[in-house]
């Protein structure tokens, strides 16, 4: 199958160029740069050397039509909703790492990200690429809109809780951590070296535009459990508290969450721990941990792993849920080949058996 990435020098695109290079059932014909087309794209990035002979070129949507069945759209908010439409009619699949197509509200797009909307027709044909949640969707779908790095952690750690009632959804308290690269390779203020090193930031409180992402995602969990145990499965508004910190880290995301048991007297760290280890139980990404410890963030780095682990507080009728992700790969590229392969029907793992680089 061949391919095609766009948004070509940007980290989530060379994380795609690593991973789609060794991928079996992928030809990687075309990285497409916004500005730097005609540079080889070893001069961008030298540590492709004498591995990845590509030019860089330039956005021609017909000639990508021509030549590509798949595209990925490593770019910014707001760009690959002016060309997946057409790439959808001339039946090239997408997967999109922005947010364009993520949120079925259109509102509230317009909301979080200050942009005008994909058209409704397309948002709703696209399907939010949460792999081991939504994989029958994504089986049968042409457009995917891969989740935010945040997002895939949290929901990851928080939707078999919800589905199995453990936990009140209306109480949940996000506290997310994420190194720079989820930045992007661009230069802010923000993110430069020393503003970021032996330093802590917290950003975008109350207007990280995750935080629709993740309610959507608890609001069809929580309609499903209303609808299994009372029959019906009207939406109902869930808003979560979600906090986020830049860390002086190059990869990885930590969120670390707390809810209400449903029922306090009789939680057990091992009852989630059963309850995860059975829902995950054909998904080889999702990893729990024992009782009594909790993941970090370097045992998952480079790889398209979810390690996930919890604390039961009597005292407090709360649950601590710790998730975490590599944002460049499970939170980005990773998940976007997770998904390639779901789509096509091959195994899940292809491309991205790496084991996590650790220290
Ligand atoms: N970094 C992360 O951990 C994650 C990122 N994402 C999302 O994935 C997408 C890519 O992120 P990331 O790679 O980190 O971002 P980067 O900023 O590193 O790269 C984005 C690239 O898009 C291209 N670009 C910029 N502006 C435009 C434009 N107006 N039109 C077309 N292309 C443009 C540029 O490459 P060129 O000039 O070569 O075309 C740029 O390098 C973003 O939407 C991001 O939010 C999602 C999950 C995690
Ligand atoms: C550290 C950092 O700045 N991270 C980014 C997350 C990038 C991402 O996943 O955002 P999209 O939803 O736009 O794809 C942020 O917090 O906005």
């Amino acid at each position: 199958m061949k391919s095609a990435i766009i948004g070509g020098t940007g980290y989530g695109a060379v994380e795609l160029v690593r991973l789609l290079d060794k991928h079996p059932n992928i030809e990687l014909v075309k990285v497409i740069s916004n500005s730097q087309s005609g540079t080889d794209i070893q001069d961008v990035y030298p540590h492709l050397s004498n591995i990845l002979n590509i030019q860089l070129s330039e956005l021609n949507i017909q000639s990508l039509c021509e030549e590509v069945d798949v595209v990925f759209f490593a770019t910014p908010a707001g760009v690959s909703k002016e060309y997946i439409p057409e790439l959808h009619k001339q039946g090239v699949k997408c997967i999109d790492l922005s947010g364009d197509f993520r949120l079925k509200n259109p509102q509230n797009y317009e909301t979080w990200y200050g942009k005008s909307s994909a058209e409704t027709t397309y948002l709703e044909k696209a399907t939010y690429g949460l792999s081991e949640i939504y994989g029958d969707d994504i089986k049968n779908s042409e457009i995917i809109a891969n989740p935010g790095c945040y997002p895939t952690a949290a929901l990851l750690g928080l939707i078999p809780a919800i589905n199995n009632k453990m936990i009140d959804p209306k109480t949940i308290i996000i506290d997310g951590k994420s190194g720079v690269s989820g930045a992007g390779r661009g230069v802010s203020l923000n993110t430069h070296y020393s503003e970021i090193n032996e330093n802590l930031k917290a950003y975008k409180l109350g207007q990280h535009q995750h935080i629709p992402e993740i309610e959507q995602a608890i609001e069809w969990s929580a309609a499903a459990v209303a609808a299994a145990s009372a029959n019906h499965a009207e939406l109902e508004s869930i808003p979560v508290s979600f906090s986020t910190h830049l860390t002086p880290m190059t990869r990885g995301i930590m969120c670390t969450m707390y809810a209400q048991l449903t029922d306090p007297s009789s939680a057990t760290v091992s009852a989630f721990i059963e309850h995860y280890e059975s829902f995950y139980e054909s998904h080889p990404f999702v990893r729990i941990r024992p009782e009594g410890t909790w993941p970090s963030t370097k045992e998952v780095s480079g790889s398209n792993y979810c390690d996930i682990g919890f604390q039961v507080d009597a005292r407090t009728g709360r649950v601590t849920i710790v998730s975490v992700i590599d944002n460049l790969m499970k939170g980005a590229a990773g998940q976007a080949v997770q998904n390639l392969n779901l789509m096509n029907g091959w195994d899940v793992q292809m491309g991205l058996t790496d084991i996590p680089m650790y220290p």
